[in-house]
């Protein structure tokens, strides 16, 4: 397993090219196997998840074949609607395979998605409305299969905004016959991009951004030739990177209004963020200042920026409470922030951060993708060296993050399993 050793102290300064969106690309690599067809995706992010994606798709029966940024899928000659074991543990995502298989064959064989250590992080509300389109569950040797003689339409009240469940309803329906309508919708700019990819196959989608979304049921959907937008994830990532190293950087290949939450509790803590239509400029201060965070459903503040912020409170001026309410166990890296100085106390699902002067290289290890990329803030800020292990949590979600934050005069290395 690679680790990184980062050198703190440098501000950073500079440019930097956000990458599309993992959480974009993911359901959207998986809707290729509505259509038959070839179909091309641009602005892939270079990702471990995305990896997966191509593999369990090439498992399927699809052709795929990436160059540089461009993956192309030909779904013609997907067969089989078995994701096996090993490939669904690989990540997450592998569970927005669901809703395309059914629309395609009326039938889905997985078993357990697997993911970052976050807390429990069931599939209940995806069967619930998958069951509603008609679709029968049976469960069994570790596997979960689903059957449908059809997928009918139906109206879906979500019990909790899951982003995944409406994205796998949305795709499931959106060959079923008549029309669905989810209630209580998840709104993140990712289920926009997903009805634009699917409406470009020709699907019948309206309201995604909002939480009610239609969907008409057609009978055919073609392939289609698809940008997906780029990651409000790493844009705030880099957005804090400046922000704690009294920075300065211009970020390109952003859409600012996906991040208004961000930007907002930067402008709170201190932080000058000035922006047009796609870029976005960060220019840090000697000292944030503390401010208290809440995670909630978009358009609130994304539960994937916790942690990056939770790095920044441990050396902002007074004492900040960060809430996490998305996942219940999601403040890990509050004991990896501890062994390098931070002062914070967690209380139920809140840490108490009172901030410090500075905080001190030590070694810590990443216990999830984004507690990865909140080390590395630590790392870049801190006194002294730091080694960060486990990061193969972050390259799931980050493209050449040691190379963009290097170029900004950053000093982080990769080191990998034979030379730690
Ligand atoms: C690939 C992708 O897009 N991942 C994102 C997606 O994950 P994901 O789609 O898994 O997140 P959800 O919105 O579904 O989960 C939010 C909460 O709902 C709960 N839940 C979800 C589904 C379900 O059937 N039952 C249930 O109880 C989860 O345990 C969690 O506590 O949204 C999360 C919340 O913004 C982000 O952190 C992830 O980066
Ligand atoms: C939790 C995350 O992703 P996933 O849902 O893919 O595990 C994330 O991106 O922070």
């Amino acid at each position: 397993m690679d680790s990184f050793i980062v050198q703190g102290g440098n501000r950073l300064i500079g440019e930097v090219e956000i990458s599309g969106a993992k959480n974009a690309v993911l359901p959207i690599l998986a809707g290729t196997v509505l259509s038959s067809g070839k179909n091309v995706i641009r602005e892939i992010p270079l990702l471990r998840d995305v990896k997966v994606m191509k593999e369990v798709l090439g498992t399927l029966g699809a052709d795929v074949s990436q160059e540089n940024d461009v993956i192309s899928v030909d779904s013609s000659l997907i067969d089989s609607c078995e994701i096996p074991e090993y490939l669904m543990r690989k990540m997450r995502a592998t569970i927005f395979l669901m809703g395309p298989l059914l629309a395609r064959f009326n039938e889905v064989r997985i078993s357990q998605p697997g993911g970052c250590s976050i807390g429990p992080r069931p599939i209940d509300l995806h069967i619930k409305g998958l069951k509603a389109l008609g679709v029968e569950f049976t469960e069994g040797h570790g596997y979960l299969e689903g059957k449908a003689d059809e997928l009918v339409g139906a109206d879906i009240h979500l019990d909790f905004p899951s982003v995944g469940a409406t994205e796998n309803i949305m795709m499931a329906a959106t060959k079923a016959k008549g029309t669905t309508i989810i209630r209580n919708a998840a709104k993140e700019p990712e289920i926009i991009d997903l009805q634009n990819f699917l409406n470009g196959m020709g699907a019948q989608i309206r309201g995604a951004g909002t939480d009610l979304i239609k969907i008409k049921g057609v009978q055919k959907l073609e392939s289609i030739d698809y940008t997906v937008i780029p990651d409000r994830i790493e844009t705030g990532t880099f957005m804090v990177a400046a922000a704690i190293t009294n920075g300065d950087i211009l970020l390109n290949n952003v859409i600012p209004e996906h991040v208004e939450p961000i930007i907002a509790k930067l402008i709170e803590a201190g932080v000058e963020v000035k922006h047009n239509q796609d870029q976005i400029k960060v220019t840090g201060v000697p000292k944030v200042k503390a401010v208290d965070v809440k995670t909630l459903p978009y358009p609130g503040f994304a539960t994937d920026m916790q942690p990056q912020f939770m790095t920044m409170l441990s050396v902002a001026e007074g004492t900040s409470v960060v809430t996490e309410t998305i996942f219940e166990n999601r403040l890990k890296h509050a004991d990896e922030l501890r062994r390098m100085g931070a002062d914070i106390r967690i209380e139920s699902r809140s840490a108490i951060i009172n901030g410090i002067e500075r905080l001190s290289g030590s070694v810590v290890e990443a216990s999830d993708l984004r507690a990865g990329a909140a080390l590395v803030l630590a790392g870049l800020l801190a006194k002294g060296e730091t080694r960060i292990d486990s990061i193969y949590h972050i390259d799931r979600g980050y493209e050449n993050l040691e190379s963009k934050i290097n170029n900004l005069g950053g000093q982080i290395t990769r080191l990998s399993t034979t030379s730690v």
